[in-house]
């Protein structure tokens, strides 16, 4: 899906359409209480038994005791997931209706002006100088450096700049805005594929197999968050989503997600216990998406693991158990561009362990470092597919690279 193609044109409608349908899903199976399962934590369950005792709802529910871990081999895990009965009163909460995400990104424009001079300006006000000197260019370089561009793009973008300069020459203002526009946007090169895959899939048997998008990056840097304002754009869109916490390391995690959700009509698969099996919680959400028919399955993960190794063994088998399933559309990094350099660290690690597809840039609305977009696209070989600009619900956008030079060389 493109989401530049968002319909405008999108009220209510849908998004009560989905909300409803999610009620109903949940009131499909109706359980007196939340499965338990007291068996420990560690123990693989018998060939074909339950993985985890999660549970679905679409607002916060009383708390499920989860089972054990997946095996990350062995016999094939079959549905697992119970169903919790929502009150009636409690079923069907007012539904919010999404901003269309059409024009979004033009927002970068007011927040960027309150975070300081944006990259662009700062760099058209050296670039505007009457004959410009060894010194400016000096000016220049420096500005990019301090913008997080990284010193390749950088060397690159002040030698595009010079032999402009020298073979066009820069007659006023108005030429040297347009020449470091188009540079800038080659810079940040458009011709990236930024499409955020969540179109559902047909499986070998024929049988329809919802778009899994993993969602990954570090502690803090608006993961969940994420998920929850992109949920928001799906349903947006018209898709049915389910939503799997499996950031099971921080437990409030899972009902901030659930929050998300509700607003929305959107379920979460979610585990009580503190420390439960990521990979059970992930591989019964993707298994929910596909009982129910959901065009999207988002999961959320914890990414708090201190060293490589580590990392490399959650993601990995989180990876492998979904794709028993399913296959997983896309893997979306999300960074904090705020973080500059340390970003780009963490941006290494994770594109070496998870096989990310897009990067989701969040707080872009606390820096006018705007650079950070360039380096770590260059960093990782994958396009920024999606921008944070604020701590709103609907502050999530597609990013598109000329809205955000234009933002970067707002006046
Ligand atoms: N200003 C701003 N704040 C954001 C943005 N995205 C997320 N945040 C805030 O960043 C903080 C952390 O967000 P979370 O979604 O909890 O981060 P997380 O990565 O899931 O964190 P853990 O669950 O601890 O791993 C929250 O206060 C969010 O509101 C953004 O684009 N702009």
């Amino acid at each position: 899906m493109d989401f530049n193609d968002l319909l405008p044109y999108l009220v209510g409608v849908p998004v009560l359409a989905a909300g409803v349908a999610a009620a109903v899903r949940l009131r499909r199976r109706p359980t007196d209480t939340p499965r338990t399962d007291t068996r420990p934590a560690e123990t693989p369950p018998a060939g074909g038994a339950p993985a985890a005792g999660t549970a679905v709802a679409d607002r916060p529910a009383a708390p499920a005791d989860t089972g054990p871990a997946v095996p990350d081999e062995g016999p094939e895990v079959t549905g697992t997931t119970d169903l919790l009965e929502v009150p009636e009163d409690l079923a069907t909460p007012p539904l919010e209706t999404p901003a269309p995400t059409a024009g979004r990104l033009r927002r970068l424009r007011e927040r960027l002006a309150r975070s300081g001079s944006p990259l662009g300006t700062r760099l058209l006000g050296v670039l505007s100088r009457d004959q410009l000197t060894e010194d400016d260019w000096d000016e220049l370089e420096e500005t990019l450096l301090l913008a997080d561009v990284g010193a390749g793009p950088t060397d690159e973008l002040i030698e595009a700049l010079r032999t402009r300069v020298r073979v066009e020459g820069l007659r006023d203002g108005e030429q040297a805005r347009a020449v470091l526009r188009e540079q800038l946007l080659a810079l940040v090169d458009p011709t990236l594929d930024r499409t955020l895959h969540t179109t559902p899939t047909t499986g070998e048997d024929g049988a329809r197999v919802p778009a899994v998008v993993l969602v990954v990056g570090v502690n803090g840097t608006g993961k969940t968050t994420t998920v929850g304002k992109l949920a928001r754009v799906l349903v947006a869109d018209g898709s049915s989503v389910v939503l799997g916490a499996a950031d099971t390391f921080r437990a409030a995690a899972a009902d901030q997600l659930e929050t998300w959700g509700s607003r929305v009509g959107v379920p979460t698969v979610r585990s009580d216990r503190d420390g439960a099996d990521p990979a059970a919680v992930a591989f019964d959400a993707v298994r929910a998406g596909v009982r129910d028919g959901a065009d999207v399955v988002l999961v959320d993960t914890a990414g708090r693991l201190q060293n490589k190794a580590g990392l490399m063994d959650e993601l990995g088998k989180i990876t492998r158990v979904i794709t028993r399933t399913a296959p997983l559309s896309e893997v979306l990094l999300v960074l904090d561009a705020t973080t500059g350099q340390n970003g780009l660290n963490q941006a290494r690690v994770f594109g070496e362990v998870a096989g990310v597809t897009g990067i989701v840039l969040t707080k872009l609305d606390g820096t006018a470092k705007g650079g950070i977009v360039v380096a770590v696209q260059r960093e990782l070989g994958v396009p920024v597919k999606l921008v944070g600009l604020g701590e709103g619900p609907d502050d999530l956008a597609p990013f598109d690279p000329e809205a955000f030079v234009d933002g970067l060389l707002q006046s």
